[in-house]
């Protein structure tokens, strides 16, 4: 059976196509230059081109300040694509599995946020993504929409590379206290969305909807900060000060829920998936980045 992953050059993506698939799976990650996302006819005209057992949408527009003032093009990446994919998808009989953001979240909610509370997005970059959601909901009911957050992984840009960068030549820095939610790791991620993909493949009546699949557990950004540093001591590297700060001692152009983190029980009870702790997951890339 062949699995279609978009998206394959960015962190989930190279993660899905790291995994060890099932004898008798194969993946096609087109590149950019092989399937503009951007072009909704070129989506369908892939799609009919083949019979895929499933579809993996890993592709996004994820760069947040930015998405404010390049609206048109969020929109097109994060809503018009995975309309055009669930189009696609419904029409060929083949299950779509969409990963989305906590960003969907406005963050005003006390405690973990479940798969059916009302999303309320405060920025573009949330508000395309939603607008994605919808459209995967509305046209494909043969959905898993996958919403995570804070991706880190060895690779493209994350948080936890930032961190290092800056950490290397900086004796101290600033990092965001205020804002928490729950780091996950790329490669884990993909575990689940796999695992998702091949039962939908095979099982006609495999669980469908929306669900939450992060990493166990909750921190700040500069929780995070401060794991990833204490891991790269350990590895000889330098240990700047982090210093935690209040959202508005940091300024950026988007807006960034207060709380994003996500219930995690239903991926559990309809999949059985249960990501490992963060601190674990973040430990391992480190390990890989500063080793
Ligand atoms: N990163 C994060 O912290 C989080 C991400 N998510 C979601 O997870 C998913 C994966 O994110 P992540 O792997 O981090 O994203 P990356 O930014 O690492 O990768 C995005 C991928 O999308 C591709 N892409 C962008 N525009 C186009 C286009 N016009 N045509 C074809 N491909 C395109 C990029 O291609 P190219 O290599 O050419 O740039 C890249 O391969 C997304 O749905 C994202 O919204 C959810 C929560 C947190
Ligand atoms: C670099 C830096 C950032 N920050 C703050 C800014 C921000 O509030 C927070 C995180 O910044 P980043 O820009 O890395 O993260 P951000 O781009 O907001 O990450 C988001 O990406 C999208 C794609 C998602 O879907 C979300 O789940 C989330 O992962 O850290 C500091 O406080 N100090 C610093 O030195
Ligand atoms: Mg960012």
């Amino acid at each position: 059976m062949e699995i279609l992953v978009t998206g394959g050059a960015g962190q989930v993506g190279l993660a899905l196509q790291r995994l060890a698939w099932p004898a008798g799976v194969t993946l096609q990650a087109p590149t950019r230059a092989e399937l503009d996302l951007s072009d909704t006819a070129a989506i369908a005209d892939y799609l009919a081109a083949r019979p895929w057992a499933a579809v993996i949408n890993a592709a996004a527009y994820t760069a947040v300040d930015k998405a404010e003032d390049d609206v048109v093009a969020a929109f097109a990446l994060n809503a018009m694509a995975p309309a055009a994919l669930a189009d696609a998808t419904r029409k060929a009989g083949v299950p779509l599995v969409h990963v989305s953001t906590d960003y969907v979240f406005d963050g005003s909610k006390a405690g973990p946020y479940e798969v059916e509370d009302p999303v309320c997005p405060i920025g573009v970059y949330g508000a395309s993504k939603e607008a994605g959601e919808q459209a995967v909901r509305t046209v494909n009911p043969r959905h898993a929409i996958v919403r995570t957050a804070w991706v880190v992984s060895p690779d493209r840009a994350n948080f936890v590379k930032t961190m290092l960068r800056l950490g290397a030549d900086r004796p101290e820095l600033r990092v965001v206290a205020d804002q928490r939610g729950c780091p996950t790791s790329a490669a884990d991620l993909a575990q689940a969305l796999a695992a998702i993909a091949l039962r939908m493949a095979r099982e006609p009546d495999a669980p469908t909807g929306t669900f939450h699949g992060v990493n166990a557990g909750e921190a700040t950004w500069c929780e995070l900060a401060n794991h990833v540093f204490d891991v790269a001591a350990r590895h000889g590297r330098p240990r700047p000060k982090v210093t935690p700060i209040e959202t508005r001692d940091y300024p950026t152009p988007a807006r960034r829920p207060a709380n994003s983190r996500l219930a995690t029980h239903h991926l559990a009870q309809a999949y059985g998936i249960t990501l490992r702790p963060w601190q674990d997951a973040v430990a391992e890339i480190v390990g890989k980045l500063v080793a």
